[in-house]
């Protein structure tokens, strides 16, 4: 059998790592390292296994796993199976022996080393570097060699039958290595009693005045109550007292000076006689011996007011994978045949041993006389580790019954239980290599494995949706389906790890170390059904209900309907099909179930999403409004700023185009008396740069020649000479006297001849700038229309916008307006300028009617130096200047065309300014398009 060669309690030995097969419950741990072996990782130097962690490097590992515990509590979450471990002293035998090789330390309440000792396995392995030589575990406290048994109980026991007799069931089970104490921490000895006796006396002290002594209300199944009638009450009675009267009848033939007694008994199966009784260490006893104190605290504080509690103890044992009743009466007189018990699930699918022996007790004297009865049928064998070595897993129940007042016909009546589990130690197979104890051997590793399966699932079932749910293995073997209801929510468990500090059996403890790790990454978990026992259960209820009635009327029946055999195996074809109905009606029964489950959680999802949206939409929308508000608040400052700007601008130019008109107005003024010489001049700081402007700007701010000025003393003195030399000079000069007076009149008619050119000019610049100011304007204006449609797509088109928009609006019609007056002040400067233009027509015209002067004679003015004619200018007659002529002669309507006079630039530029007026500004954006 492979489990044989495999270590006691599955897990794989340091040796055997490597090889195909790896225990379940150490499988992460294992691949840890393994996967570090395989890809030439350094092996950490120390190992740690902690509750709820996997092996780790050590410095971080101590403080997560304290940290996880913390945190759990803390979290108010599930609460951890409580692991406790006991160390064993070394007894002087094994001292002389060479085994204290301190591969054991303590190194705090909750951490453990362990060091390889020479020549264990996994010093070999460590030495090959597949393995650390170090391990660290964490337990949930740690009992070192000098732990007193009454310390012992107060931190493990004590609480648990406190639990119990509120009504909680609570099992405690101890695992380990042969001979390392499991016993010993269970029952004790002599003078030192162990966790079992203490709990008995615990119990009976705490009850005292308070136990229900009737024999008419017995536990039956998993935990029901049955209510006994009269002969049931006389069979129950006889039971207890032949039982008692065993026990004494013992223990007086084993007071005799002979001292104890062995005997054989067959196992049960083959008729192999291997199993021996042998006298243990509570064998001498009379009572349970405690110190005075060890109970202190006991009392009835905590208990239901008004509830009486009837005890009832058991006591059986699995061995070989068989069920042996413990407390058998009458005792089988023929040992070589000892009945087994068989296992059912009760009708909630909880797994009970059909046909044990429950007894009532009334004392925790009683109680012990039991558990001496059941410890002499209990399976010992001597090995070569333990001269008594438990071959079976033991496991003492105390169903406490709590019966109230008014409900003492057993309906109602609550039960909770105490189990106390002694598990046979696991060994090395080798160490037993033939006969009876291998086979032992074989049975307790099988069962042991099986445990560490479960266990290994349920962690796995734990440990959330990473993984797969596993089905837990309890059917398995009969340890773990009598142990099934403490592990599936039934109740509490608790697990002691015994060790001894032996160098010898070192590698045993390591494995048992390394299980029990998983353990102590358990949490209690809430109650489940198996799957078969729910089938079964399922099977009875359309049976129970159809029966109903009949039931009322008879309880007995109902009684033997519970007690249906729990194996399904044992059904018939036709029950199995009926099974099958059922299960398919379940499912679809469970599919709506599921499904209106699965509605009710979309609808809670659903509202709590929208829950979160509409928070959401809140809180957008809050935003929302803050960012409106500071767009608005932006915008409102920007249009605000542009509004003075603008203002500032147009007031700025009005004011300009003030200065000028007055300007002009005093220049035509102050030139109204000088028509003839400097009306035509245009101030010297108006005329700009004439090879900066277009041509047309040229033309147009180009200044007419200089109207011509005769110089005063050559005038005079030409004159003169004229005068004396023609005397019809005299006569022209009047007439040409009278054309002048007549001219300068019409000169001062006409305003603003010369500068007018500058004048329109400058204007024009201004109006040039001007709409270029508005060219800019308006490019503000779209990038704040832009802007401000972001912004209000932002707003979620709210009134703000609307706001902004008419603010803008505003600023537009205002806009509108300025441009508008500036069109009324260029359609001014025109009617100034076309007014102008009538005026030096009439001018022109009149210079037509004005004869023409005749040019002195070259040679009389040779004769009088004259002859600086040309580019002298103004020493020239003015009627003689060229531009002079060309003006006059430009303007003087020719005979032939009177209508169409030659134009000079200066008109034609007038013209032009007449023809096409300067372009009104472009008419601003009206409305932003958003
Ligand atoms: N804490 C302890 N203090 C003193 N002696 C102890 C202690 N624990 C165990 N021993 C002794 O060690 C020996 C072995 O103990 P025990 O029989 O309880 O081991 P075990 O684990 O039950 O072994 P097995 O699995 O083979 O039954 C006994 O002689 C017992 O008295």
């Amino acid at each position: 059998m492979a489990l044989s060669l495999a270590s006691p309690c599955g897990v794989l030995s340091d040796e055997e790592e490597g090889g195909a097969v790896v225990f379940e419950s150490t499988a992460a741990d294992l691949g840890g390292l393994m996967g570090s072996r395989l890809h030439g990782v350094a092996m950490p130097e120390v190992s740690l296994i902690a509750p709820g962690q996997e092996l780790q490097t050590p410095q971080k590992e101590v403080k997560a796993g304290a940290g996880r515990r913390g945190s759990a509590e803390e979290e108010g979450g599930p609460e951890k199976v409580k692991v406790y471990l006991r160390i064993r002293p070394l007894t002087e035998g094994e001292k002389e022996r060479g085994e204290q090789q301190g591969c054991v330390s303590i190194e705090n309440d909750e951490t453990l080393m362990l060091s390889a000792p020479k020549n264990s396995n996994n010093m070999k392995s460590a030495e090959r570097g597949i393995a650390p030589n170090v391990h660290k575990f964490t337990f949930s406290q740690i009992f070192g060699p000098d732990t007193s048994q009454k310390e012992f109980f107060e931190c493990t026991m004590k609480e648990m039958v406190r639990d119990v007799l509120r009504g909680e069931n609570r099992l405690l089970y101890t695992y380990g290595v042969t001979n390392s104490g499991k016993t010993y921490t269970i029952q004790g000895t002599r003078s030192e009693a162990g966790l079992l006796p203490r709990a008995l006396v615990s119990v009976f002290q705490k009850l005292q005045g308070r136990l229900y002594s009737a024999l008419d209300l017995k536990p039956v199944l998993c935990q029901e109550v049955r209510w006994l009638n009269s002969s049931e009450v006389r069979a129950e009675e006889i039971r207890r007292e032949s039982l008692l009267k065993e026990e004494e009848n013992t223990t007086s033939q084993n007071s005799r000076p002979q001292g104890s007694t062995s005997m054989s008994c067959d196992s049960g199966i083959g008729g192999v006689s291997s199993t021996s009784y042998t006298a243990n260490q509570l064998e001498d006893s009379d009572s349970v011996c405690l110190e005075a104190d060890s109970l202190s605290h006991s009392g009835a504080e905590g208990l239901e007011e008004g509830v009486r509690f009837s005890i009832w103890v058991s006591f059986f044992e699995i061995y070989n994978e068989f069920l042996y009743d413990l407390l058998e009466t009458p005792p089988n007189l023929q040992p070589c045949k000892r009945t087994t018990l068989r296992l059912c699930d009760d009708r909630h699918g909880n797994p009970y041993v059909r046909d044990l022996t429950w007894i009532q007790v009334r004392s925790a004297e009683e109680a012990w006389r039991v558990l001496k009865v059941g410890r002499r049928n209990q399976s010992f064998a001597s090995t070569h580790l333990n001269h008594n070595s438990s071959r079976s897993h033991s496991i003492f129940s105390m169903r406490i019954l709590h019966v109230h007042p008014e409900n003492e016909s057993g309906k109602g009546t609550r039960i909770s239980e105490l189990s106390v589990c002694d598990l046979a130690g696991s060994e090395r197979c080798k160490d037993q290599r033939m006969g009876e104890r291998m086979k032992e051997a074989t049975n307790i590793n099988t069962s042991l494995h099986m445990l560490g399966r479960c266990i290994t699932a349920l962690r796995n079932n734990q440990g959330g949706r990473s993984r797969p749910a596993q089905v837990v293995p309890f059917r398995d073997s009969k340890l773990t389906r009598v142990l099934q209801g403490f592990f599936s929510g039934r109740g509490r468990s608790c697990m002691v790890v015994n060790i001894n500090p032996c160098a010898s059996t070192y590698d045993e403890t390591l494995q048992a170390l390394k299980f029990s790790a998983i353990a102590t990454q358990l949490v209690h978990g809430p109650s489940t059904k198996t799957r078969v026992a729910y089938i079964l259960s399922l099977l009875r209820e359309p049976a129970r209900r159809s029966n109903e009635s009949t039931l009322m009327e008879d309880e007995g029946e109902e009684e033997d309907s519970d007690e249906e055999e729990g194996d399904i195996t044992m059904l018939d074809s036709e029950a199995l099909l009926r099974a099958i109905n059922i299960l398919k009606g379940e499912v679809l029964r469970q599919r709506q179930e599921k499904e209106e489950l699965e509605a009710q959680v979309r609808e809670q999802v659903v509202s709590e999403m929208m829950e979160v949206i509409t928070r959401m939409e809140n809180d957008f929308s809050e935003t929302l409004d803050t960012q409106r508000a500071l767009v608005e608040e932006r915008y409102e400052s920007k249009i605000g700023n542009l509004q003075k700007s603008l203002k500032r601008y147009y007031s700025q130019e009005i004011e300009d185009r003030d200065d000028q008109i007055a300007r002009l107005a005093a220049e035509l003024k102050e030139r109204g008396g000088s028509a003839d010489t400097s009306v035509m001049a245009p101030p010297p700081d108006a005329v700009p740069n004439p090879e900066g402007l277009r041509r047309s700007r040229r033309l147009a701010s180009s200044p007419p020649p200089p109207f011509p000025s005769p110089p005063p003393e050559n005038w005079a003195k030409c004159e003169r000479s004229w005068s004396s030399a023609d005397p019809s000079y005299r006569r022209k000069r009047k007439v040409s006297g009278r054309v002048g007076k007549e001219l300068k009149r019409y000169q001062g008619l006409v305003s603003l001849p010369a500068p007018s050119g500058t004048l329109t000019a400058s204007v024009d610049r201004k109006l040039e700038e001007g709409q270029r100011s508005l060219r800019q304007l308006r490019t503000d204006l779209q990038h704040l229309g832009a802007d401000l449609q972001s912004a209000e797509r932002a707003c979620c088109r709210n009134t703000s916008g609307e706001r902004l928009r008419q603010a803008l609006s505003s600023a537009d019609d205002m806009l509108a307006k300025q441009d508008q007056s500036l069109v009324e002040l260029q359609n001014s400067l025109l009617l100034v300028k076309m007014d102008l233009r009538k005026k030096t027509d009439s001018l022109a015209q009149l210079h037509a009617l004005r004869p023409p002067v005749a040019p002195p004679t070259p040679g009389l003015c040779r004769k009088r130096g004259c002859e600086g004619a040309g580019p002298n200018a103004e020493n020239q007659h003015p009627e003689k200047r060229p531009f002079y002529r060309s003006l006059f002669l430009g303007r003087t309507p020719s005979k032939n065309t009177p209508a169409t006079p030659t134009l000079t630039p200066y008109s034609r530029i007038l013209r032009s300014r007449q023809q096409s007026p300067p372009p009104s500004p472009s008419p601003l954006r009206r409305r932003v398009n958003y």
